[in-house]
C-alpha cells in the first residue's frame, strides 16, 4: 500500500446533501447556516451544499450559504443535464458536481439508455458547465458496480474536457476496504493527471474503512458526513475519517477535531437522528470506563485504554462503578465524590456493588454509591 506520505487530502462534506437525504430528515435554513458555519470554521474545505434542481425554495437555501462567504468551497449535486446546472448557475455558486450512473445495471434499468448515451450526457453537461467556467466534479454513480475501463473511459474524457476530478461512488455501500483500494488504483494509474475523490456508504459496516482504503490508493478528496448520516445507512463519518487519517495513517487533513462532539451534537439534533452514545469518536460515553483492569489502567495512564484524548473531540473521560468494577475504580470514583476510600474499604464495598448493579442493570449513580457508602458506615458503627 501506499506511503501515508502524499499530498494534502480534502474533505468534501456532505451533511447538507447526501446527509440530508437520509430518508426523513429535512434541515430548516437557519440550522444549514449554522452547519455551514460550523464545518467551516473546523476548516472544511468543501461543503456539498444541495440540489439546486429541486425548486426556488433550494435555491434559496444555496444563495443563502453563498451569501456567506465561507472560506469552504461550495458545490452543488446535479444530474447530467443543462437544467440542472443552470439551476446551480443561477444560485452564485463556482462548482458542481454533475452525476452520471455509471453501472451498465443503472444504465438500462435507471436511466433507458446506453454507455453511448452516457457518454453523450458527460460531453455535452461538462462542456456546457466548462463553458460557464465552473469547477466541476464529475460523479461516477454506482461506480463500484460499474466496468472499470469504462470508468476510464469516462475519466480521460473528462480530463480532456477539463473537468476537475472523478467521483468513484460506492453507492450501495458493497465494497470492501481491499477492492476499494484496488479499483481506485487501477483508475489513478489508468489517469493519472486526473484527481479523484471517493465517496462510500456504510450498507456493511465499511464506509470509513473504504473512504480510507480509497485515499490510500491515491484518491485526494473524500466525501464525508457529520454522524454519518445519509441514505440508508449513512456515509462515512467525518469525524471517523478525520480521526482515522490523523492516528491510523499519520495523515494531517489539517482540521480543528476539538469541536466534533460540539457539531456532532448539533446535527444530531437538526436531523432528529440523535447519536448513539457508543457512536465511534463522537458517542456521550465512548471514553466511559467500567472494567476493573480498564479503570485501574486508565487512572495509572490513560495510554493504557484510549487510542487519543477524549478533549481532542471535545469530549470528557468518565469512570462509572458498575457489575465489572474493580477496587482501583471504586475508589477513583467515590474520591470524585469527595469521599477517600480505603483499598480495604473498596474491597469490602464490591459485593454490594456489584448486586445493586446487577438488580438495577446499569452503573450505579451518585445517589446509589453514597447510599451504599452510609449503610457501609453504619453496620461499620454497629460492629
Ligand atoms: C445516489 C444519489 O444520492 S444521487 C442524488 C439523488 N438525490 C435526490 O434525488 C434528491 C432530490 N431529487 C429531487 O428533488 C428530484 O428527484 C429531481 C428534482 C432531481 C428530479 O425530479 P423529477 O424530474 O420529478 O424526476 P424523478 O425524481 O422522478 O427523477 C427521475 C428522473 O431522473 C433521471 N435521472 C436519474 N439520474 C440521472 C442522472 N444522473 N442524469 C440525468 N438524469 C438522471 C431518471 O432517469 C428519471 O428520468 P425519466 O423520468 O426520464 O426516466
Ligand atoms: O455524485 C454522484 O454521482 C452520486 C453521489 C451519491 O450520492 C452516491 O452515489 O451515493
Amino acid at each position: 500500500m501506499e506511503s501515508a506520505n502524499q499530498s494534502k487530502v480534502i474533505i468534501d462534506d456532505t451533511t447538507l446533501r447526501d446527509g440530508e437525504q437520509t430518508a426523513g430528515v429535512v434541515f430548516s435554513k437557519r440550522e444549514k447556516l449554522a452547519i455551514a458555519r460550523l464545518l467551516d470554521g473546523i476548516g472544511v474545505q468543501e461543503l456539498e451544499c444541495g440540489i439546486p434542481a429541486m425548486g426556488e425554495e433550494e435555491r434559496d437555501m444555496v444563495r443563502s450559504l453563498v451569501d456567506l462567504g465561507l472560506n469552504a468551497r461550495l458545490i452543488t449535486w446535479n444530474r447530467a443535464v443543462i437544467p440542472d446546472i443552470e439551476a446551480s448557475l443561477a444560485c452564485g455558486v463556482g462548482a458542481v458536481d454533475i452525476s452520471l450512473s455509471v453501472s451498465d445495471q443503472m444504465i438500462a434499468h435507471k436511466l433507458h439508455t446506453s454507455r453511448v448515451g452516457v457518454v453523450e450526457q458527460l460531453k455535452r453537461a461538462l462542456g456546457f458547465a466548462k463553458e460557464h467556467s465552473l469547477y466541476v466534479s464529475v460523479g461516477g454513480e454506482d461506480a463500484s458496480r460499474a466496468d472499470l475501463s469504462f470508468l476510464a473511459e469516462l475519466m480521460e474524457i473528462t480530463r480532456a474536457l477539463g473537468g476537475d476530478r472523478f467521483r468513484f461512488c460506492d453507492t450501495l455501500g458493497i465494497l470492501d476496504p481491499f477492492t476499494m483500494y484496488e479499483k481506485v488504483k487501477a483508475l489513478r494509474t489508468a489517469v493519472p493527471e486526473l484527481d479523484i475523490e471517493v465517496h462510500t456508504h456504510n450498507d456493511l459496516g465499511m464506509a470509513t474503512a473504504n473512504a480510507i482504503a480509497g485515499i490510500k490508493a491515491g484518491a485526494r478528496f473524500v466525501n464525508t458526513t457529520v454522524n454519518g448520516l445519509g441514505e440508508r445507512a449513512g456515509n462515512a463519518a467525518l469525524e471517523e475519517v478525520v480521526m482515522a487519517l490523523k492516528l491510523a495513517c499519520g495523515i494531517d487533513p489539517a482540521i480543528d477535531t476539538h469541536r466534533f462532539h460540539e457539531i456532532s451534537r448539533f446535527v444530531g439534533r437538526a436531523s432528529q437522528r440523535p447519536v448513539p452514545p457508543w457512536k465511534a469518536v463522537v458517542g456521550e460515553r465512548v471514553f466511559s470506563h467500567e472494567s476493573g483492569l480498564h479503570a485501574d489502567g486508565v487512572i495509572k495512564d490513560s495510554r493504557n485504554y484510549e487510542g487519543f484524548d477524549p478533549s481532542e473531540v471535545g469530549l470528557r473521560r468518565h469512570i462509572v462503578v458498575g457489575k465489572h468494577s474493580g477496587t482501583s475504580g471504586l475508589v477513583e470514583r467515590y474520591r470524585e465524590l469527595g469521599i477517600e476510600l480505603s483499598r480495604d474499604e473498596a474491597t469490602s464495598l464490591m459485593g454490594a456493588v456489584r448486586t445493586m448493579a446487577q438488580r438495577v442493570k446499569r452503573s450505579l449513580s451518585d445517589g446509589e454509591l453514597r447510599s451504599l457508602h452510609d449503610s457501609m458506615q453504619l453496620t461499620l458503627r454497629a460492629a
